[in-house]
């Protein structure tokens, strides 16, 4: 008789199976018999000293079943048990704690638990037909091969959904240890869920949209050290541009006014010979350069808006505004507006590199200046810095190069 039968009335929703009976396995059978809390147990996989199963609405969503040496007790074990173990002892009803370590636990259990499964498996799967327990049975049949050792595949369904839901949430980061089986199972089960998945060295992503090849945020190698410049550079900076400006004689208003004076002056304008001057353009050239800029700048801006209004643009906009940054937009624009100078601190992660710059370089291509927008950001480190302009550039639609690139040693 298959045990699926035994447990009719007691387990609503078994998983089917077939297994031989056995005497040692009754005492397991009376204690669920008599707890009538655990109906909606998931029966994994019967042996008579040891057994696993499944169960939902859970905060636990898989746990073991094991009993004493001298069977005496059945213990219930949570996965997420603490350093010390609570268990519940199924016999009695009661939660006990334990006296032993979650590390004993699992060591003893555990590996039990595998163990059985290699000789019993077979047992335990052969008629399966509950289609939502698949995903459970075949990190099981994994096991079964030597394989993953991944168990707790209904939490992260139910994880995944829950990102799924989330308006909010744009990406679940699980830094568990996982083999590459594991991942890759979790990896099938996200695909199918419409999600994507990403391993960076023990760090593993499931995110609503694609993840690049390289997040500087999860790098746990990623020097954090603070960049302290050298004893006096700030001097000799402050030194070079008095300098400068002792030099040149301050202009006033802003580009186009004083291009227009410098060419009514005809010729009357001091050339300093600084590195940036240009020769002085006829006012002929300067219109159409003008004209040039102008046209150029209202197809960034139509590039931009045709980016932003579709789906993907959409997507990566609902993204980026979850970031901490976001609320401090119209602040931040207006600050830059009023200052010249602006020192911005935020927590590590908050947008200051890829927010910041595209929030100005946004809005003034809005304003259709995107030509006269030129923005430097500069990174610690040369991984860093291709990272940075490669999430910036695909965050704006674009291949690297377009209108985001990078420099690194006088190369890129
Ligand atoms: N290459 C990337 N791929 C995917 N997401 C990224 C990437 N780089 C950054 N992000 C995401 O963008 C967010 C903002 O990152 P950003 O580098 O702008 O933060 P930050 O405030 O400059 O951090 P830090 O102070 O560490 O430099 C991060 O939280 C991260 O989620």
């Amino acid at each position: 008789m298959p045990y699926s039968a035994l447990f009719e009335g007691y387990i609503i929703r078994t998983t089917a199976m077939s297994l031989k009976p056995t005497t040692t396995l009754s005492p397991i059978l009376a204690s669920l018999r008599r707890t009538h809390k655990h109906r909606h147990h998931h029966i994994a996989s019967v042996r008579p000293s040891f057994f696993g199963c499944t169960m939902r609405n859970s905060r636990y969503h898989t746990h073991c079943l094991a009993r004493s040496q001298n069977w005496n007790a059945c213990y219930y074990l949570p996965r997420d048990v603490g350093p010390v173990g609570k268990v519940t002892c199924l016999a009695s009803s009661r939660t006990v704690e334990a006296d032993w370590k979650q590390r004993q636990l699992r060591s003893t259990a555990v590996p039990f638990l595998y163990q059985q499964n290699l000789g019993y498996g077979r047992f335990a799967y052969q008629d399966a037909s509950a289609s939502e327990d698949s995903d459970y049975e075949r990190g099981s049949s994994q096991r079964q091969s030597g394989g993953s050792t991944l168990e707790n595949i209904d939490e992260w369904r139910w994880k995944l959904t829950m990102l799924l839901r989330n308006k909010d949430e744009q990406e679940v980061v699980s830094r568990e240890r996982k083999d590459r089986r594991d991942f890759e199972h979790l990896s099938e089960l996200a695909n199918r869920m419409g999600l994507y998945s990403r391993q960076y060295s023990k760090v593993v992503v499931f995110s609503k949209v694609p993840q690049p090849n390289y997040r500087p945020d999860l790098d746990d190698k990623r020097p954090q050290r603070e960049v302290v410049l050298p004893f006096g550079l700030h001097r000799e900076v402050d030194a070079h541009l008095k300098a400068y400006v002792s030099q040149k004689p301050m202009k006033t208003g802003n580009l186009s006014e004083s291009s227009f004076s410098r060419s009514s002056s005809s010729g009357s304008m001091v050339n300093d010979g600084g590195p940036y001057e240009q020769e002085e353009p006829s006012i002929q050239n300067s219109d159409a350069m003008e004209k040039i800029l102008l046209r150029k700048s209202l197809q960034l801006r139509n590039r931009q808006q045709h980016w932003q209004e579709s789906p993907e643009g959409q997507k990566m906009l609902e993204l980026r505004r979850s970031l901490p940054a976001y609320k401090e937009k119209d602040a931040l624009l207006k600050a830059i507006s009023e200052n010249q100078v602006i020192v911005v601190s935020g927590e590590t992660g908050c947008g200051k590199t890829t927010q910041l710059p595209q929030y100005i370089l946004e809005s003034e291509i809005e304003a259709a200046r995107g030509t006269a927008c030129s923005i430097i950001c500069t990174q610690p480190r040369r991984i860093s810095a291709m990272a940075v302009s490669e999430r910036v550039a695909a965050e704006r639609g674009e291949k690297l190069g377009e209108s985001v690139g990078y420099k690194v040693s006088w190369k890129g």
